[in-house]
């Protein structure tokens, strides 16, 4: 059996994180960028985590653990280095709460995968918990590859899409047009930085009924 993988949308939802060392602090930093609303229990936090705290991108509350401070999270890491407290969190959590225990992947209702972003592309890689420094190197390796022009391409790809959307109502043309946008054309045009002529051969494209 293997994970189920997803993207979570976290704007507005209350995630609480249970320890303020290097571990937390890493799955704080992504947390702040899906837009979580973050809490974090802990008697003591790494720098980073005590400037977002005054910069009031989240809440810290400095005590150690007691069960209560996970009610009401739709997300919660147990991050300390106690592996006794860690398995308090899991008691403490009910069975629609997500949950991931840093020290305790078999316990965790689900992990974090290496992730990379370059604007609307995401990749994550997940070793299932095997190793996750290899997930990290073959993230290394693919963020080489996707380099800046696939942000620009993806914003390029996505209007094109809603144009496409709105104008090509036959089911057989959009699929073409799709398609050929996938085409190594339009990636060489927009690594060329050639953004009128991408958008010429976009509006052969359009033309072309077949
Ligand atoms: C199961 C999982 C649970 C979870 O945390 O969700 C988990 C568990 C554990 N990690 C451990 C060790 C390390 N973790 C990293 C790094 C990352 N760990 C991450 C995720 C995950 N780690 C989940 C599985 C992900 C998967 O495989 O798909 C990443 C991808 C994401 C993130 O944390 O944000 C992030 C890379 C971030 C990036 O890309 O930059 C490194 C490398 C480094 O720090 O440089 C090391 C040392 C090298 C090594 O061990 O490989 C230990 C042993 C601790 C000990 O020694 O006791 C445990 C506990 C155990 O295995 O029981
Ligand atoms: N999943 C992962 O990616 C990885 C997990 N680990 C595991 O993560 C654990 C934590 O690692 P680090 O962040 O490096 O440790 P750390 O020592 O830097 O931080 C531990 C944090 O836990 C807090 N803490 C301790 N007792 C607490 C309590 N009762 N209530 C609330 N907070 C409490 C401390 O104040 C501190 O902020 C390690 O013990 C290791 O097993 C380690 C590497 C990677």
């Amino acid at each position: 059996m293997s994970e189920y993988p997803a993207m979570i949308r976290l704007t507005g939802k209350k995630v609480t994180v249970i320890g303020g060392g290097k571990v937390a602090e890493r799955k704080i930093d992504s947390l702040l960028q899906a837009g979580g609303s973050v809490v974090v229990v802990s008697p003591d936090v790494t720098e980073p985590i005590k400037q977002w705290a005054k910069d009031m991108q989240l809440t810290w509350i400095s005590k150690d653990f007691e069960p209560r401070d996970v009610n009401d999270a739709f997300l919660v890491i147990a991050a300390t280095n106690q592996r006794d407290v860690n398995e308090k969190v899991f008691q403490a959590v009910n069975e629609y709460q997500l949950i991931n225990i840093v020290d305790h992947p078999e316990k965790s209702n689900f992990i974090v995968p290496s992730t990379f972003r370059q604007g609307h592309l995401t990749i994550a890689i997940s070793t299932s918990g095997a190793s996750p420094g290899l997930a990290k190197k073959i993230k290394r390796d693919l963020a080489n590859q996707y380099d800046a022009s696939y942000g620009n391409y993806l914003d390029f790809l996505k209007s094109c899409r809603e144009v496409v959307k709105q104008q090509v109502k036959n089911p057989e043309d959009r699929k073409r047009i799709f398609e050929q946008l996938l085409t190594d054309d339009f990636l060489k045009l927009t690594q060329l930085g050639e953004f009128e002529e991408r958008e010429k051969l976009f509006m052969k494209l359009l033309q072309v009924k077949e």
